[in-house]
């Protein structure tokens, strides 16, 4: 199981938090959120992290210009870029041409059974997608949930981030009912935007390795959580 933490904005938090086992820290690169990181203190918080922390680096945009992502991504050292703005099919495409080694994460966020139907329109041109909840004002890290029962069988084409109102205490029930890949997380681990509670992500990580002992009768947690990007684009 893939875990992203979403919305880091200090070396000190992104430094534990990798240590706590996530696959990947997200970044916000949308001025208009609380939770913003300018690029150069996204740099800082990559170059705080343990060198064996084998962890993704995902910078979050919303309808930015390419120039901006490129500029960004190599500034801040990123892995993976996530669009959640309303980019289209083509422009995620142009980012994969310009970017082709970064990671491109494409969320949609859903507001009913219509907007699953787009994803497979994008999955010829992203590596991952992204389910959030639909806010009408906020385009993401409004703590809003999905309807978990009508993702059981969602099969993209691509593998996919279940995101939207996740926390400790729900997302035992989430992985029952849908099946993504993966699974990303920012408000539901945090005390106030951007300021993460290490606690909660304890916890978090605690509840995802008791499903998959539950799920496969073991003891390890290796096979369930620790996942990284995928390696789909060879
Ligand atoms: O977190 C933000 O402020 C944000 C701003 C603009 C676009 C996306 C944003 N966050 C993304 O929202 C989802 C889920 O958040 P939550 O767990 O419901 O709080 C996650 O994918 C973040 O990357």
């Amino acid at each position: 199981m893939r875990v992203k933490i979403c919305g880091i904005t200090q070396p000190a938090q992104g430094r534990a938090i990798a240590q706590l086992g996530v696959s990947a820290l997200g970044f916000i690169c949308v001025a208009a959120s609380p939770r913003y990181v300018a690029p150069a203190q996204i740099r800082a918080i990559v170059e705080a992290l343990p060198p064996e922390a084998l962890v993704d680096r995902v910078g979050v945009f919303v309808d930015a210009p390419l120039e901006e992502i490129q500029q960004v991504v190599a500034i801040a050292q990123l892995t993976a870029v996530q669009l959640h703005g309303n980019e289209s099919p083509d422009g995620c495409q142009r980012v994969r041409e310009a970017l082709p080694h970064i990671e491109l994460i494409k969320a949609l966020r859903v507001r009913d059974a219509a907007t699953l139907d787009l994803a497979h329109r994008y999955a010829p041109h992203i590596d991952t997608l992204l389910l959030d909840a639909y806010h009408p004002h906020l385009y993401g890290g409004t703590g809003a949930t999905l309807d978990w029962a009508m993702l059981r069988d969602f099969d993209p084409g691509c593998p996919w981030l279940l995101a939207g109102g996740l926390t400790p205490d729900n997302v035992q029930h989430a992985l029952r009912a849908a099946h993504p890949y993966g699974i990303d997380l920012s408000s539901g681990v945090e005390r106030s935007p951007g300021d993460k509670d290490l606690g909660l992500v304890e916890r978090l990580m605690g509840a995802i390795a008791q499903l998959g002992r539950q799920e496969s009768g073991s003891t390890a947690q290796d096979d369930f959580i620790g996942a990284r990007s995928p390696e789909n684009r060879e």
